[in-house]
């Protein structure tokens, strides 16, 4: 039985002052909710500040993004070992929202996967298809490619433990969430992908569903068999609504 897992994306969000609100909320709110694990990614300035707030509490915490080398001349970039000497436990890989501004590609994404994995944090690799690729009836192609880009560099075994998130790029902020069924049918195809080559690895590998999850929504999601909690964005900028989706994870 896989714990589920509520990540809060505060993306460029956020201050001293009102993180420093939320934080105090989250600890009340959430701390005793044990029943699910829960985590922060913050922007890279304010890693120092959920550090010192959330320690001690059961509130996991990391960043949104990582450098795909492991060491050297790369100005600007932070690696997955500099994190992992902070204390970070999560890392972010390949939102859509840096793949489209940025142009990753799937290789880079894998090779941040596999930097992460190797200075031991827990990479959240992000997947999803435009509306466009939907509308075509391409997604499980452009999941797929995605996918096997990690499959492909360094095999399957990497995901056991690991965290996957299926965020459909036309439900990320629009209000317009998968359905349950939409999002069960992707999550059990990124599943049987894994377990194809490595069924321990599919097994373990938790799959989020991100996209407009909100309190409303929250539960009827996580009762699918495929879905393992969620990777949340607007919503977790509300210290209610997070709450709200954090219980329908432990129920
Ligand atoms: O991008 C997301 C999480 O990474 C989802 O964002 P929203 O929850 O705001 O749709």
């Amino acid at each position: 039985m896989r714990r589920k897992l509520v990540v809060a994306n505060w993306k460029m969000h956020g201050d001293l002052a009102q993180n420093k609100v939320l934080f105090d909320a989250f600890r009340q709110r959430l701390d005793h909710l044990t029943s699910a694990d829960i985590a922060v990614c913050v922007p890279y300035p304010y890693l120092f500040q959920a550090q010192q707030e959330l320690q001690g509490s059961h509130i996991a915490w990391g960043a949104q993004n990582v450098a795909k080398h492991e060491v050297g001349a790369y100005t600007g970039e932070v690696s997955a070992r500099m994190l992992k000497d902070f204390g970070a436990s999560y890392v972010i890989v390949g939102h859509s929202e840096r793949s489209t501004a940025y142009c990753e590609s799937d290789e880079n994404i894998a090779a941040k996967f596999v930097v992460a994995r190797k200075s031991g944090i827990t990479p959240v690799l992000c997947l999803g298809e435009t509306l466009a690729e939907r509308e075509s009836g391409l997604c499980h192609q452009v999941i797929a490619s995605q996918i096997d880009a990690v499959l492909k560099t360094v095999g399957a075994g990497v995901f056991a433990h690991a965290v996957v998130s299926y965020e459909p790029v036309w439900a990320i902020g629009t209000g317009l969430s998968a359905t349950p069924g939409q999002a069960q049918q992707v999550h059990a195809f990124i599943r049987d992908r894994i377990a194809a080559l490595d069924v321990h690895a599919a097994e373990t590998v938790r799959i989020l569903y991100g996209g407009s999850v909100n309190p409303l929504n929250a539960s009827q999601l996580f009762v699918m068999p495929d879905i393992d909690g969620g990777l949340i964005g607007r919503c977790s900028l509300n210290a209610n609504d997070f709450e709200e989706i954090c219980r329908a994870a432990c129920q």
